[in-house]
């Protein structure tokens, strides 16, 4: 769909309504950052990355400011793939030889961190591809996961245990649009492969962020996946903590993610739908929302004249 189709059925007073729709949301986040993860299984086509990378321009210029972390995981087993080597998961994170590292880098870094800055940079000079190896932005410690129970080393797989915002805050001063591919050293300099959405929370922590968004290829989270019934489009920290260990793979390291964000105090964040062009616009400037908002256990209901921020 193309913005020409979505507005050619609008009367020229829903077009105006949809304008006075979004102003309180671009008084409410102007000059704040929003840390946005756009997911390698959202980037679908060429038009949604486009219509994504305008979306992020379009926060820009009016005076937000999005960081984005970018993912590449099918991008990664697409080139492990092409080079004859076998990529495999276990619970939601890459096994990562050193070998498997080096592809990580280039693929996320090189390809994917790439490409989102030219189609950002299309439309003036913004972006800036930086990885957690660049002025120190993430320091990993690596990590095990949780598989059947167990925790279990995967190799090069890492936490982020330290960041320094600046690295990212002297790009948003400029007026730059940063793009964080998700590797990280250890202490002692080995690169480690951190999950996109692991990395998006600490940065979001860290910035202090108004929002962290999650641009995913389903609508939110299922609480009974994949039952379509349960769709859910608020849930709380305390509930999310408890269905954790029930949850799917695929959904570990972003529930994680959005749980360590909030607690961490980013005051929402956000599963949506990269698969519908300009969901990041529905979800920031429109009374509703879309997909699944995680909010600290303590918050309060919105007020029904008001969506939940
Ligand atoms: N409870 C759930 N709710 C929503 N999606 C789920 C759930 N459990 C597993 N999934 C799967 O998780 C996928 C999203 O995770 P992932 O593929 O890692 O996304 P990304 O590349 O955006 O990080 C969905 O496409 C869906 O198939
Ligand atoms: C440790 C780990 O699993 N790292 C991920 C990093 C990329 C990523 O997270 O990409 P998505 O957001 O597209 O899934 C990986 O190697 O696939």
């Amino acid at each position: 769909m193309t913005p020409g189709t979505i507005t050619s059925d609008l009367t020229a007073l829903d077009k105006a309504h949809v304008l006075t729709e979004a102003l309180p949301w671009l008084q409410r986040f102007a000059g704040k950052v929003i840390v946005v993860k756009y997911g390698g299984n959202a980037m679908i086509d060429d038009e949604l990355k486009a219509a994504f990378a305008t979306d992020m321009v379009f926060l820009r210029t009016c005076g937000i400011h999005p960081v984005v972390v970018h993912g590449g995981g099918p991008q990664i087993s697409a080139m492990l793939t092409r080079l004859g080597l076998v990529g495999e998961f276990r619970g939601g994170y890459r096994v990562t030889t050193p070998e498997v590292m080096d592809i990580v880098r280039m693929v996320l870094f090189g390809q994917v961190g790439r490409e989102l800055v030219g189609l950002i940079n299309a439309h003036g000079p913004h972006a800036v591809g930086i990885s957690g190896e660049d002025a120190h932005l993430f320091t990993a410690t690596r990590r095990t996961v949780a598989v059947d129970g167990v925790q279990t080393d995967i190799g090069l797989v890492g936490d982020v245990t330290t960041v320094n915002p600046g690295a990212v805050t002297d790009l948003i001063a400029a007026g730059r649009i940063p793009v964080v591919s998700s590797i990280a050293p250890d202490a002692d300099g080995v690169v480690h492969n951190i999950n996109a959405d692991t990395a998006a929370a600490a940065l979001a922590e860290s910035l202090g962020a108004e929002k962290l968004v999650m641009l995913t290829d389903v609508e939110g989270l299922y609480t009974d996946w994949p039952d379509r019934g349960s769709l859910t489009s608020r849930i709380d920290t305390d509930t999310l903590d408890t269905l954790l260990p029930q949850l799917d793979s695929g959904m570990v390291p972003k529930m994680e993610a959005c749980l360590r964000a909030v607690r961490g105090g980013v005051p929402r964040a956000h599963v949506i739908d990269g698969r519908v062009p300009h969901s990041m616009l529905l979800e920031l400037f429109t009374e509703d929302g879309v997909g699944t908002m995680v909010v600290p256990t303590a918050a309060p209901d919105p007020a029904p004249e008001t969506k939940a921020i």
